[in-house]
């Protein structure tokens, strides 16, 4: 299989899935008649390199090379994903299947961006339907993790399970819609929401500001992070979600909603509904709607990353992925030289690291080295398993030394040399790196305690062989600039 993936329609949502797909390592071709196609791919790959790495936090792989075809045929040679997003009018995308299929290697799964055709409908009268799914994703296509995978009894469960993988593989998470209905599942939500908000906004109910406000600091909140059901279950309270259903059950008869209905779509109300929105949020392009929202989107995820919980388990799960991809396995995990300081931390900058002059903040140094310390821990033999025994260390001192300003987005590594691992200590000194230039250095001390009595211990296990393995090593390293500096000492 390649990891080339070939892009059919570069507008908001293809440009999304090019800046996903490349940045999770996979050469990007892209086909899109519209001569100002490479300039707004450009502008969301800008955004999409600002945010996306920061999520994870190890390395991503290098960045696909992305490319630009004159010939659609040119973008799917070779490809082992399709990734259709031209706009949404059936007898569109019913043309672009025919040529996709005359071209597309016959091995390729052909994903659509359709937000709300069923894959049949795009199936139908195809060579080879058994190619097409449906792979529904949510803008921006780059941090938004959901792809709604629809597919139809064409569809082999080996090429169900190669959609499953690839998709989990870029970072996605495939939501396996198994009997396609018009809108799937999320956009039937959506679409919901939209008419009732529509209608409110039509009758004078509310403005859209103030419908933005009722999601934005209530339910969506809730949703970000449970869902619906989830959160319904909670609302139940003890007696639980029969109780909330008995309890509600009878609204359902209640005029709470004009779903039956929807509004006439007409001048007037496209007139209304965008004049309230260039009141509410004019001030801003699109571009800097764009960052605010990724802004909020980064910070958002990395909290529930930090709970291990919905979107943020799937980060987790995606950072080991990657390290397992990048992992080396020797008699030190994760080190493959002893002779040289070990990089403990190698990752992008998130974009919730930074702060009001514009640069990573002071205290994010202290994460990062953290982070380095916490790694050289599990290097020597100091992991969750070993903890739980009842030892660990904890931080004793700790000197740092801000050399020069970090952005987010930027990629950074910390190199670690073990000054002191003898007995119970773990004297170590950090060096964090952007590219060429040395930004910080962190110097710690810290102690083994028994997490028992909260007192210094001697470390067990393969800690002291380790430790004393790296600390001979690291004895012939060259004593870095720096070490044994204090608060104000004469630069
Ligand atoms: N905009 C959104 O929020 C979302 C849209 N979608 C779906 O994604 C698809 C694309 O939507 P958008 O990106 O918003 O539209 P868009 O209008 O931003 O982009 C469509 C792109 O397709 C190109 N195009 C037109 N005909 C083409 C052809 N024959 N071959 C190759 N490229 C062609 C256009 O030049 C344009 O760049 C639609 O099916 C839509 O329902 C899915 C999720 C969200
Ligand atoms: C409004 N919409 C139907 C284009 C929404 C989608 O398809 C998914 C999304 O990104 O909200």
């Amino acid at each position: 299989m390649s990891n080339i993936a070939a892009i059919i329609g570069g507008g908001v949502i293809g440009g999304g899935w090019a800046a996903r797909f490349a940045l999770m390592g996979w050469q990007v071709r892209i086909f899109d008649p519209d001569p100002e196609a490479e300039r707004k791919i450009g502008e969301v790959l800008d955004n999409a390199r600002r945010s996306l790495p920061g999520l994870s936090d190890t390395a991503l792989p290098a960045e696909g090379a992305i490319t630009f075809h004159a010939e659609l045929a040119d973008a799917v040679a070779g490809a082992s994903w399709i990734q259709e997003s031209v706009p949404e009018r059936l007898e569109l995308k019913q043309k672009v299947y025919a040529s996709l299929l005359a071209a597309a290697p016959s091995d390729a799964i052909i994903g659509s961006s359709t937000s709300g055709f069923k894959p049949s409908e795009l199936q139908e009268g195809t060579s080879n339907p058994g190619q097409i799914v449906v792979a529904h994703p949510f803008n921006p296509v780059y941090l938004l993790p959901l792809a709604e995978l629809v597919t139809t009894a064409a569809n082999s469960a080996e090429t169900i399970a190669r959609a499953q993988q690839i998709l989990r593989a870029i970072g996605m998470y495939p939501l396996h819609v198994k009997k396609e209905i018009d809108a799937h599942i999320a956009d039937r939500f959506l679409e919901a929401v939209w008419r009732e908000a529509l209608w409110l906004v039509k009758d004078g109910i509310a403005s859209t500001e103030e419908i933005d406000d009722a999601i934005r600091y209530g339910f969506g909140l809730r949703w970000a992070q449970m869902g619906l059901f989830e959160t319904y279950r909670v609302a139940g309270g003890e007696a639980g979600m029969k109780h909330f259903m008995a309890q509600f059950g009878p609204a359902l008869k209640w005029p709470w909603t004009k779903l039956m209905d929807v509004p006439e779509f007409t001048d007037e109300l496209v007139d209304l509904i965008a004049g309230q929105s260039d009141a509410q949020s004019g001030q801003y392009s699109i571009r800097e709607l764009e960052r605010i929202r990724d802004n909020n989107l980064v910070g958002m995820m990395r909290a529930l990353k930090h709970q291990d919980y919905g979107a943020g388990a799937l980060l987790n799960e995606t950072d080991k992925g990657l390290r397992d991809q990048n992992g080396t396995v020797q008699d030190f995990p994760d080190i493959d030289d002893l002779t040289k300081p070990i990089e403990t931390v190698s990752r992008a900058v998130p974009l919730d690291w930074t702060d009001y002059n514009g640069h990573m903040n002071e205290a994010k140094y202290l994460q990062a080295f953290g982070d380095a310390t916490d790694r050289f821990m599990w290097i020597v033999g100091c992991d969750a398993e070993y903890i739980a025994t009842g030892g660990s260390y904890f931080t004793a001192e700790t000197h740092i030394r801000h050399l020069d300003e970090i952005q987010a987005g930027e990629r950074i590594r910390v190199e670690t040399i073990c000054l002191n691992g003898q007995g119970k200590k773990m004297h170590l000194f950090h060096q964090l790196w952007a590219g060429d230039r040395l930004c910080a250095s962190g110097e710690h001390i810290l102690i083994h305690v028994s997490l028992e009595t909260r007192r210094p211990s001697e470390p067990t296990g393969v800690i002291p062989q380790r430790m004393a393995a790296i600390h001979d090593a690291h004895a012939a390293l060259e004593r870095p600039e720096g070490v044994g500096r204090y608060v104000g000492a004469p630069r």
